[in-house]
């Protein structure tokens, strides 16, 4: 047996300083969630060990039963929770308390506000776990022994929460983990029997472990009772479930704060046996953007927690998803390989997904507000299904929502079918602009003629949709096309004096056109006459079958399409006056001008500003003489 250590003491990380404070102010008002946190965590305990135990059953110690202990002692003014789980070495206590090792820590603190209510949800969303016990404790005791090691290698670990804590090494015959709090000034209303076993009933009575308390109190000598149901929530009876219970329930499982916005609960029975209790979240986690963003399902098999998936069972377009899935037909010892190649498995993702895309489908139909919360908080994450699930793709669509040019606000209101609802008669396509930013999309010259017409064009802005609209040539037979890709074709919504006047318009202004062409060199790759315009002079597109321009911008990072070509509006007076223009190098400056124009409208950048600025001062001066 090793004798124990000294104490040895070492500071928390900045950010753990930081956020126990702000935890401690911000989350007063809700002090009693410490004993929800710290349940969890011993529940979760519990449920690792129990796993580990089915490929090493020494770990069991003959310590068999699985509970989690709340006691306290009003003397002492302390509460103590326990638990018999897999616990930790010295090493991850080192690595896991006093430590933020979790993605999306730097962005959290960006993210605050100094205003306690707005900071006080951040911190929810972020995770309050362990710290929380700051709230009403100013001196934490944990004491923890790893299953599988000696009971001389058990760790004490304290602290006042003000900077530092202490480790040493110390004897624990228990395997598991035991937290004192030495509760603050003022917290004595929390040393009640009562008051414990209410908050543990509000909190944590879906836990599925035993959470015992000591019977008689006053003079603690009762034997210990269980105070929850115990019981798996996801396996008893719908009609015995209440909203709260769902919520804490999720609260637990997402180590969210927050009540989630929508859940779905379904035993499935046929070639496979299943249960599915799934959650969409109220508020996106600060790592959903990050590549090793964290999947939030939790694989059950037989009630045993067995592992968090890591995208075996939902696919990453729907990683926002949490829950429990809790499967009858795998094995206890189930391998995260055996799970890529199971059947079983394939069958429940598969089955799961639809009814995650069927329990969002309803909820857009009956609580379009709650939706439209999903949609701003997880929209973006969706779409890359589009991508991503080919064989969901048509019911993924239908989920999608947009701002259009119809649009009230800046919001996205408008689905597919709202679209097609609208279309005009003789409308075949499904128009959309891709643009850098809402404003460049509202004031693009390319939506002129759609405006003009009256014909809707959905407003495209975020990284994803050049994605989307390359994954998604249709929409129920509707073509999806760029309004600043291509020539202009607005098809049979053309009449016959629009057609003659192009045809015209190509005819007279043909040589323009090849003078232009000529001005530009190999910065356009054509110019050409167009009835997109109505009040532009001249606009750039890209060159079909190019790819998208502002896919094409983050690749050349101009923001240019790599085929630009500059159209001009043959009804506008600027390009009427050009074509009587008889000095060539005035109109090269024009020639230059109007496209330095249009790669701005576009939201571009021009490659040489001080030669825009140059050739625009030198007219603006001919202009100047001519009128002085
Ligand atoms: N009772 C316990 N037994 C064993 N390990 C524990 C226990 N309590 C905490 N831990 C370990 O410490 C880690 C940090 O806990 P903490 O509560 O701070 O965060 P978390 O539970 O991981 O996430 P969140 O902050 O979102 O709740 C846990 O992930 C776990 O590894």
């Amino acid at each position: 047996m090793n004798p124990p250590t000294q104490q040895e003491r070492f500071g928390f990380q900045a950010e753990v300083v930081q956020l126990l404070d702000l935890m401690i102010h911000s989350l007063y008002s809700n002090k009693e969630i410490f004993l929800r946190e710290v349940i969890s965590n011993a529940s979760d305990a519990i449920d690792r060990l129990r796993f580990a135990i089915l490929t090493d059953p020494e770990l069991h110690e003959d310590d068999e039963a699985l509970e989690i202990h709340v006691a306290y002692d009003k003397e002492a003014r302390t509460i103590t929770i326990s638990d018999n789980g897999i616990g930790m070495s010295r090493q991850e206590v080192m690595d896991n308390i006093g430590t933020i090792a979790k993605s999306g820590t730097r962005e959290f603190f960006q993210a605050l506000t100094g205003d306690q209510r707005k900071d006080a949800t951040l911190i929810g969303q972020f995770g309050v776990g362990f710290y929380s016990s700051f709230i009403v404790a100013d001196q934490v005791i944990l004491t923890t022994r790893r299953a599988g090691l000696p009971a001389g290698e058990a760790v004490r670990w304290e602290s006042d929460g003000r900077g530092d804590y202490t480790l040493e090494t110390v004897e624990r015959e228990a395997r598991g983990t035991e937290i004192v709090l030495h509760l603050r000034e003022g917290e004595d209303d929390l040393l009640n029997d009562h008051r414990l076993r209410t908050i543990i009933q509000k909190y944590s009575d879906h836990i599925s472990l035993p959470i015992l308390m000591p019977e008689t109190t006053e003079d603690g000598s009762g034997e210990d009772a269980v105070v929850n149901r115990a019981s798996a929530l996801w396996a008893r009876a719908k009609s015995e479930i209440g909203e709260a219970d769902y919520n804490e329930f999720y609260k637990h499982v997402a180590h969210d704060f927050a009540d989630p916005l929508a859940h779905l609960h379904a035993k499935m029975e046929g070639t496979y046996e299943y249960t599915l209790l799934l959650f969409i979240p109220a508020t996106a986690p600060f790592d959903l953007w990050m590549p090793e963003a964290r999947h939030g399902v939790k694989l059950h098999v037989q009630r045993v927690f067995i592992m968090d998936d890591t995208g075996q069972l939902m696919p990453n377009y729907l990683r926002f998803v949490r829950g429990v899935i809790d499967s009858a037909d795998l094995p206890l010892n189930v391998s995260r390989e055996i799970l890529q190649s199971s059947r079983v498995v394939d069958s429940i993702r598969s089955s799961a997904v639809k009814k995650v895309l069927k329990l969002l489908k309803d909820l857009a139909e009956k609580e379009p507000d709650k939706y439209a919360t999903f949609w701003k908080e997880f929209g973006d994450v969706l779409k890359e299904g589009v991508a991503e699930d080919y064989s969901n793709r048509d019911d993924i669509a239908k989920l999608l929502r947009f701002t259009t040019t119809k649009s009230a606000t800046d919001e996205p209101d408008t689905s597919f079918g709202d679209y097609v609802s609208r279309m005009k008669e003789g409308q075949e396509k499904i128009y959309y602009l891709l643009a850098p930013s809402p404003a460049a999309a509202k004031h693009s010259p390319h939506l002129e003629i759609f405006r003009k017409k009256g014909i809707e064009v959905l407003l495209l802005g975020e990284a994803i949709d050049n994605w989307l609209v390359t994954s998604l040539p249709d929409f129920e037979g509707k073509r999806l096309q760029s309004v600043a890709q291509g020539v202009s074709d607005l098809g049979s919504m053309e009449d016959e004096a629009e057609k003659e006047a192009n045809e015209k318009a190509v005819t007279e202004l043909g040589g323009l056109v090849e003078r232009l062409k000529k001005a530009l060199g190999d910065k356009v790759s054509d110019v050409r006459t167009t009835n997109r315009l109505t009040t532009s002079p001249a606009c750039i597109v890209a060159d079909e079958p190019d790819i998208e321009m502002n896919l094409a911008r983050r690749m050349r990072g101009s923001g240019l399409p790599s085929r630009p070509v500059l159209e001009i509006n043959p009804e506008h007076a600027l390009v009427q006056r050009l074509d009587r223009e008889t000095d060539e190098e005035r109109l090269s400056d024009w020639a230059q001008i109007l496209y330095s124009q249009s790669v701005l409208t576009l939201g571009a950048r021009i490659e040489d500003p001080a030669d825009f600025v140059e050739r625009l001062n030198g007219l603006l001066m001919t202009l100047a003489e001519e009128t002085d």
